[in-house]
C-alpha cells in the first residue's frame, strides 16, 4: 500500500489513518478503556503533557528525560557510533529526575509525561510491574545496562518498544533487537502499533525485500530493527554501522542463550555483546530473558559488562499467580488425560495445548480425544464455521496444515492443541486456559516457558503434569546424546591448533641477532604462555569433515570452540565460518594458470606449495589449495586475499570489466579460528583436560537437574489426577511454585569471579525419589556382552565403533555418523539395552572393543 504523507505542526503523519484507528479501538477494548490514549498523532493533543488545545512544540508542561547531549545526534566515528553519555543535570531535567530515582529502586512521585504519553501512544493506560523501571534506566541516558527476567506474558517487550520509540523521535536514533526465532520477527513488527516503524532483516526474505530494508534504514525509516544474533555478527545483509542511524541501545531478547551455563547455550550469542559494543558502539544493553536461573542471570551479566547485577536486574516471579499447577503419576496416562479433561478444572477451560514430546504421539493424543470428548459440548466461541474438538500440530505437518490449525485455535474455533514443543514460541494468544503435559517437560526453564503460555490475560487457569519414569529415562538419553569422549575431544584440539613454525623462526633469528639482552627476554618469554611467541594463526577446518570425524553434531563442536574462548587463558577466538577451499581453473590453458600466478603473489604461493608436495604443475590448468592455510603462510588475512583471487575473473579496461576465462570458486565451509600454533605438550594436555572435565560437568549437572526437576514435581504430585481433575489443590499448588522459585533464585557460586555452576553437580539429592538409581546396576552383563560382541562382528569392518557410540545405538540415541533413519531399523540392536545405565554400557562396550582388537 503506497502510504501517504502530512506534515502538519511539525509532526508526520502517515495516511493510514483507518489502520491505526482499527488498533487504537483494539488495544481500547482489550485494556477496558473507552477510547484512544492521546496518541502521538491525535492532532490536537499536547505529545509532552497530554493536554488538549496546544502542540507539544508551545507546551509548557512537565520536564523532559534526557536525550543524551540535548537530544543532538550521536556522534559518528568511520564506522562506529558512540553514543554520547548523558550529562547528569538533574535540575534541568526533572525528569531525569525521576528516571534516576527510578533506576535506582526509588519510586518517583511523578512518571515524566513523555512516557506516560509514550504509553497512551502503544495503547495501555498503565505500567505492569517492572515495565516502569526498566524503561526510566533505559531511558535515563547514563547507560545503565539492564537485565530484565519477566515471566512469559508479563509485557516484556513494551520494555523495548517504548523508549525505541522515543530514542527515535529525539534523537532519530534505532534501536537493535536481537531476537532467535526468525518465524517470530515478522510478528513481532506486524504488532508494533502504527506510529513505530519497526522492520526485520532475516534469511527468509528476498535479496529485494533486505534491500529495501537497508534503504530505509539509511534514510531513518524505522524506529526499531529486529534481526537474528548470526545477521549481526556475519555482518551480512550490507548491514553496516555507517549505513544505518546512530543506535540508540541494543535489545538482547531470550538472553539467557548468551550464558555458556544456561539450557540454550547458543554460540552465536556469544560473539554478540562484543560485536554489538566494538562494531556498532553499543553502550547500554536491555536483556530480556522469562526464564533464567540466578546463575544464568549473573552470567549473562557478566556478558552485558553489567557489574552490580543485582542492582541491574528486574525479577519478577517465574511463576505467574494466576496458573494452578498440579500434577500426578498416573499408570495409564491415555486414559487420565480423558478423565482430566473431563473434570470440572479442564472441561470448563475453552483453550486448551497439550504438550506431547514425540510427533506420532500428538497425532494419536489427538485422535484419542476427537473419539473420547466427542459427546461434549462444542466451543463455545466457535463461528459460523464447524467447531474444531482436538487437532494435532508439529513441525512434520505442511506449512499450509500448520497454519490451519494454528488459525483455528487462535480464533477459538479449535478447543485442544495437542502439540509438540515447536508450538507456542512467541504465542500471545490471552485467554489460554489450560497447558497440559503429556510427557515430562525437559528442563524447569522449559516447563516454566511452557506453562506460561496459559493465563497470558491475568485470569486463572490450569496446568498438569503427567509424571512417567520413561520419560525421564528418556530425557536422561539426550543428555548423554550430547556428551564427548576423551578422544574426540583430542582430535579436536589437534584439529584447531595445527603447530606453526614461529618458535623455530624465532629461534634462528635470535641466533642471528646474537644479543644477549633480547637472548634473557626471550627466555622469560618461552616460560610464560601468556607471552607466547605465536601471535595466532587463521585456522579454517571444514565442519563436515569434522562433523564425521568426531561423530558430533556441528552445534557441539561450536560450543566447545566457545568453552576455549571463555577461558580466562583465551586459547583461540573464533571467527565467523569460511569457505575454505578454494578452487582456480584456467579456461586459457597452463600457461594462462602461470600467468596469473605472477600477477597473484597468493597463487604462486599455492603453486609453490603444491610443487613442494610433489606436484608437477606445468601441464595444469587447475588448482586447488586451501586459501585460508595459503594466506596465513604469507602472514595475510583471509579475506583480502579471497578477494583477490575473485578479482582473477575480471579485467577491467576502457569499455568496462570483461571475463578473463579463469573461474575462481570457493567451497568447503569450514568452523574458522585464530588460535596459536606453539602450544607445548602440557598445554595440549591441560586443553583437553579443561574441555573433559568440562564436558563431563556439564552431563552430570544436566542429569541432577533433571532428577531434581523430577523430584520437585513428584513430592507434589496425586497418585492419580482424579484428585485434582474436579478441584485444584492450592495447597500443592503453592507449594510447587515456592519450589520452583527456590530453584531459580539459588545464587550464583561464583569462583575467582567468574560464574560457575560446578556446585549443582556435586550436590546431593536431598533425599528425592530417584527414579534413575534404578539403573546403575546391570543384572544380565553377560547378555549385554554377547549383544555387543556381536554387534562389532557385523559393523565394526565399515564403521569406526567406539564403547560411546554403541552404547548410544543400544539407547537408540542418534548422532551424525549413526542417524536414527537408518539404525533404526536394525532392530535387534536399535533401543536394545534401554534399561542399562549409559555409562555402564559404554563402559562394557569399550571394554569388548579392546578385548576384540
Ligand atoms: N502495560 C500493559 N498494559 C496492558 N497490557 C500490556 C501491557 N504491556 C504489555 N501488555 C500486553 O501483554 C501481552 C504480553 O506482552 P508481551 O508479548 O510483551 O509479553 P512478553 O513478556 O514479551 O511474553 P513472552 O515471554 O511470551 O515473549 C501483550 O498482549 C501486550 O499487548
Amino acid at each position: 500500500m503506497k502510504v501517504k504523507k502530512y506534515r502538519g505542526k511539525g509532526r508526520t503523519m502517515t495516511g493510514d489513518a483507518h489502520k491505526r484507528m482499527a488498533w487504537k479501538q483494539r488495544m481500547a477494548r482489550r485494556n477496558g478503556t473507552g477510547g484512544g490514549g492521546g496518541g502521538g498523532d491525535s492532532g490536537t493533543k499536547c505529545f509532552k503533557c497530554g493536554g488538549e488545545g496546544h502542540w507539544a512544540k508551545n507546551c509548557k508542561g512537565k520536564g523532559k528525560i534526557n536525550w543524551g547531549g540535548g537530544g543532538g545526534p550521536a556522534k559518528k566515528t568511520a564506522n562506529v557510533q558512540i553514543t554520547e553519555k548523558a550529562p547528569v543535570d538533574e535540575k534541568e531535567f526533572p525528569s531525569l529526575k525521576a528516571a534516576a530515582q527510578m533506576a535506582r529502586g526509588i519510586k518517583p512521585t511523578t512518571t515524566p509525561a513523555e512516557v506516560t504519553d509514550a504509553l497512551h501512544v502503544f495503547g495501555f493506560s498503565s505500567f505492569r510491574p517492572g515495565q516502569e523501571t526498566a524503561i526510566m534506566r533505559i531511558l535515563c541516558g547514563a547507560c545503565q545496562s539492564t537485565l530484565v527476567m519477566l515471566s512469559t506474558g508479563a509485557g516484556k517487550s513494551l520494555c523495548y518498544q517504548l523508549p525505541a520509540y522515543l530514542y527515535a523521535k529525539k534523537r532519530n536514533s534505532i534501536t537493535l533487537v536481537i531476537s532467535p526465532l526468525v518465524s517470530l520477527m515478522e510478528d513481532q513488527v506486524a504488532g508494533l502499533p502504527p506510529n513505530v516503524k519497526g522492520a526485520c532483516l532475516h534469511t527468509n526474505m528476498s535479496k529485494a525485500q533486505r534491500e529495501r530494508i537497508v534503504e530505509g534504514l539509511a534514510n531513518n525509516q524505522y524506529h526499531l530493527l529486529l534481526l537474528s544474533p548470526e545477521a549481526l555478527i556475519s555482518g551480512g545483509y550490507q548491514l553496516r554501522s555507517d549505513k544505518i542511524p546512530p543506535v540508540a541501545f541494543a535489545c538482547i531478547d531470550e538472553v539467557h542463550c548468551v550464558s555458556e551455563w544456561s539450557h540454550h547455550f547458543r554460540p552465536s550469542y556469544l560473539r554478540l555483546c562484543k560485536v554489538l559494543k566494538e562494531q556498532y558502539g553499543v553502550q547500554c544493553m536491555l536483556g530480556l530473558t522469562a526464564t533464567a536461573t540466578m546463575v544464568t542471570a549473573a552470567s549473562v551479566a557478566q556478558h552485558l559488562g553489567i557489574s552490580n547485577y543485582m542492582e541491574a536486574t528486574i525479577r519478577g516471579t517465574p511463576i505467574p499467580r494466576n496458573l494452578c499447577l498440579s500434577a500426578s503419576k498416573d499408570e495409564d496416562k491415555e486414559e487420565a488425560l480423558v478423565a482430566l479433561l473431563q473434570g470440572q478444572r479442564f472441561s470448563a477451560c475453552d483453550s486448551i495445548i497439550v504438550y506431547c514430546t514425540r510427533r506420532q504421539l500428538t497425532d494419536r493424543v489427538s485422535t484419542l480425544l476427537r473419539t473420547c470428548l466427542k459427546e461434549e459440548k462444542p466451543n463455545e466461541k466457535a463461528t459460523k464455521k464447524k467447531p474444531m474438538l482436538a487437532e494435532c500440530y508439529h513441525a512434520g505437518l505442511s506449512p499450509a496444515q500448520r497454519k490451519r490449525i494454528q488459525n483455528a485455535f487462535m480464533s477459538g474455533r479449535l478447543r485442544i492443541i495437542v502439540a509438540t514443543v515447536a508450538f507456542g514460541m512467541g504465542l500471545d494468544k490471552p485467554d489460554v486456559r489450560g497447558v497440559v503435559h503429556f510427557n515430562l517437560p525437559k528442563t524447569f526453564e522449559s516447563y516454566v516457558q511452557e506453562i506460561g503460555r496459559a493465563g497470558r490475560d491475568g485470569k486463572l487457569s490450569h496446568c498438569h503434569v503427567f509424571l512417567d519414569s520413561g520419560d525421564l529415562n528418556e530425557l536422561r538419553r539426550h543428555v548423554h546424546a550430547n556428551a564427548v569422549d576423551h578422544l574426540a575431544v583430542k582430535h579436536l584440539i589437534k584439529a584447531f591448533f595445527p603447530p606453526c613454525k614461529c618458535r623455530h623462526l624465532h629461534e634462528n633469528h635470535k641466533k642471528a641477532v646474537k644479543s644477549f639482552k633480547e637472548q634473557e627476554s626471550v627466555t622469560e618469554r618461552d616460560t610464560s604462555s601468556k607471552s607466547r611467541i605465536c601471535p595466532g594463526h587463521e585456522v579454517a577446518v571444514p565442519i563436515e569433515k569434522l562433523v564425521e570425524k568426531l561423530d558430533m553434531k556441528e552445534e557441539g563442536i561450536c560450543t566447545l570452540l566457545c568453552y576455549l574462548e571463555l577461558h580466562p587463558s583465551e586459547w583461540l577466538k573464533n571467527l565467523s565460518n569460511v569457505y575454505a577451499q578454494c578452487h582456480i581453473q584456467c579456461y586459457g590453458g597452463p600457461h594462462q594458470l602461470l600467468a596469473i600466478a605472477k600477477k597473484c603473489p597468493p597463487v604462486a604461493v599455492a603453486i609453490a606449495r603444491a610443487r613442494r608436495r610433489g606436484v608437477t604443475m606445468s601441464h595444469c590448468n587447475e588448482l586447488d589449495f586451501n586459501v585460508i592455510e595459503v594466506a596465513d603462510s604469507m602472514g595475510w588475512e583471509s579475506g583480502p586475499v579471497k578477494r583477490e583471487l575473485k578479482m582473477l575473473q575480471w579485467e577491467f579496461g576502457v569499455s568496462g570489466p570483461t571475463k578473463t576465462g579463469v573461474m575462481v570458486e570457493f567451497s568447503d565451509l569450514g568452523f574458522h579460528v585464530r588460535s596459536p600454533g606453539d602450544l607445548s605438550e602440557d598445554e595440549v594436555d591441560e586443553i583437553v583436560g579443561f574441555l573433559t572435565e568440562r564436558m563431563q560437568t556439564q552431563e552430570r549437572t544436566e542429569l541432577f537437574q533433571l532428577q531434581k526437576f523430577f523430584d520437585t514435581l513428584y513430592k507434589v504430585s496425586h497418585k492419580s489426577c482424579w484428585s485434582c481433575a474436579e478441584k485444584a489443590d492450592e495447597v500443592r499448588s503453592a507449594k510447587l511454585k515456592e519450589n520452583i522459585s527456590e530453584y531459580f533464585e539459588r545464587p550464583p557460586d561464583l569462583a575467582g569471579g567468574q560464574v560457575t555452576m560446578l556446585s549443582f553437580a556435586t550436590e546431593t539429592n536431598e533425599g528425592g525419589i530417584s527414579m534413575l538409581d534404578s539403573n546403575v546396576t546391570c543384572d544380565n552383563e553377560a547378555g549385554v556382552r554377547a549383544d555387543i560382541r556381536a554387534f562389532v562382528h557385523l559393523y565394526s569392518s565399515e564403521h569406526n565403533l567406539t564403547g560411546r557410540s554403541i552404547a548410544r545405538i543400544f539407547h537408540g540415541i542418534p548422532s551424525p555418523n549413526f542417524p536414527a533413519d537408518v539404525w533404526g531399523r536394525v532392530r535387534k540392536f536399535w533401543r536394545s539395552h534401554l534399561g542399562v545405565d549409559f555409562n555402564i554400557l559404554r563402559r562394557l562396550a569399550t571394554q569388548e572393543l579392546v578385548y576384540m582388537k
